[in-house]
């Protein structure tokens, strides 16, 4: 592991009306890295940002920047800059002044001014539109006009909260690529925010799910996506056919009244756990060959997949996604591999799974 570049312990914020937005919040943030913070609307991700930028004052715990303690530190002395929602450009001034402003309040000579805001313009592509008022430009240019300014400062960090959420689909697309893209050449650590998981998963090096102001999984991408560790992350990040089971012995797990043969182990005999099967992992046979059997209730044609949503004979609702149609109304089997199946415990929080881990791992 790298030496961290930010470090947030035990963070806790406590606003004046007695609401606790934030509750015991551990990060450790390696330079040059994309992470997200992925959460539902009121989670708490806004704050972690303001906090980390100095707008608001944690109510207990440290933020450590490089090594040092900067609880004290006021905003415009850290070395991170942030891209906000709404962007906050100025209307009233052009591309270059938008740009420059940051830099002329520190009285940087106008030479090295120049110099900085041409070359941060042509960083996010936009190196031809110095002189074009804020109004003459696109949502996604607007949006890069954002970003160049708060690149020309050159910060460690770049903080993002929901920079794409106002672009229609086809552009926040192009922009997630662009940032992506801009991460990796200036290889500035971003700690972007976002709600929506497509978004974070295509994205990060690494993602911390939230929930109610605390952090309920953090990880790669594909470690999210494969292990959620109980069933909000499982619900949040992608799809899932989440289903209650129990635990008979390692390797095997009950779920819709049968036993299926699974890959997860280190959990007590008989223990009550929730069962995730994606829907890209169930693989379409004949009712005979199928570990289970569904009868199809409708299907959605998603361009490259068909979307088909069956029900068991227990009246579990089942979602499969498939390359080729299936008729309404058929009885259709579904197999899949023990590693398809991922067992989580009831409730789980990320300190209890990575104990779980070690044990395992020693056993
Ligand atoms: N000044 C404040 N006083 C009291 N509560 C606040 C204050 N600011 C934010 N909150 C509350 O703290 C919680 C976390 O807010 P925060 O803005 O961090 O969430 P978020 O995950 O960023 O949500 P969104 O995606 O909607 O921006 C919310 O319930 C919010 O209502």
């Amino acid at each position: 592991m790298q030496k961290p570049i930010i470090e947030l312990k035990k963070i806790t914020k406590r606003y004046d009306d007695g609401f606790t937005a934030l509750e015991n919040i551990n990060m450790t943030i390696e330079p040059g890295k994309f992470y997200s913070l992925l959460g539902p609307s009121g989670s708490g991700k806004t704050t972690i940002l303001r906090i980390i930028a100095g707008f608001t004052d944690a109510t207990e715990g440290d933020v450590v920047f490089e090594g040092n303690k900067i609880n004290a530190l006021p905003a415009n002395q850290r070395k991170v800059n942030t891209v906000f929602q709404n962007y906050a450009l100025f209307p009233h001034m052009d591309v270059f002044e938008n740009v420059a402003f940051g830099l002329t309040l520190k009285k940087m000579p106008k030479q090295e001014i120049r110099k900085r805001v041409l070359n941060a313009l042509k960083v996010v592509q936009l190196p031809d539109y110095a002189n074009r008022e804020i109004s003459e430009l696109s949502g996604g240019q607007q949006q890069r006009v954002a970003i160049a300014r708060a690149i020309v400062n050159e910060p460690k960090v770049l903080l993002l909260d929901e920079p794409l959420s106002a672009l229609d689909m086809k552009l926040r697309k192009d922009m997630q690529y662009e940032l992506r893209e801009l991460q990796q050449r200036l290889k500035i650590t971003f700690i972007f925010v976002t709600h929506d998981q497509e978004e974070a998963l295509a994205m990060s090096d690494e993602i911390f799910v939230m929930n109610d102001g605390q952090v309920l999984q953090s990880g790669t991408p594909v470690d999210i996506y494969d292990e959620p560790i109980n069933h909000f992350v499982a619900n949040f990040i992608g799809e899932s056919n989440i289903l209650p089971g129990k635990m008979l012995k390692d390797f095997e797990v009950q779920f819709v009244g049968k036993s299926f043969e699974c890959a997860d182990a280190g959990m007590r005999p008989n223990e009550k756990v929730e069962v995730v099967l994606r829907p890209e992992d169930l693989d379409i046979t004949t009712p005979e060959q199928g570990k289970l059997v569904v009868k199809v209730d409708t299907q959605l044609f998603r361009g490259d997949h068909f979307e088909i949503v069956g029900y068991d004979e227990d009246g579990n609702e089942w979602l499969i996604h498939s390359t080729n149609p299936v008729k309404d109304g058929k009885q259709i089997g579904l197999t899949f591999e023990p590693e398809d199946i991922h067992v989580m415990r009831f409730g789980e929080k990320e300190a209890d799974f990575d104990a779980r881990l070690e044990q395992y791992e020693e056993d």
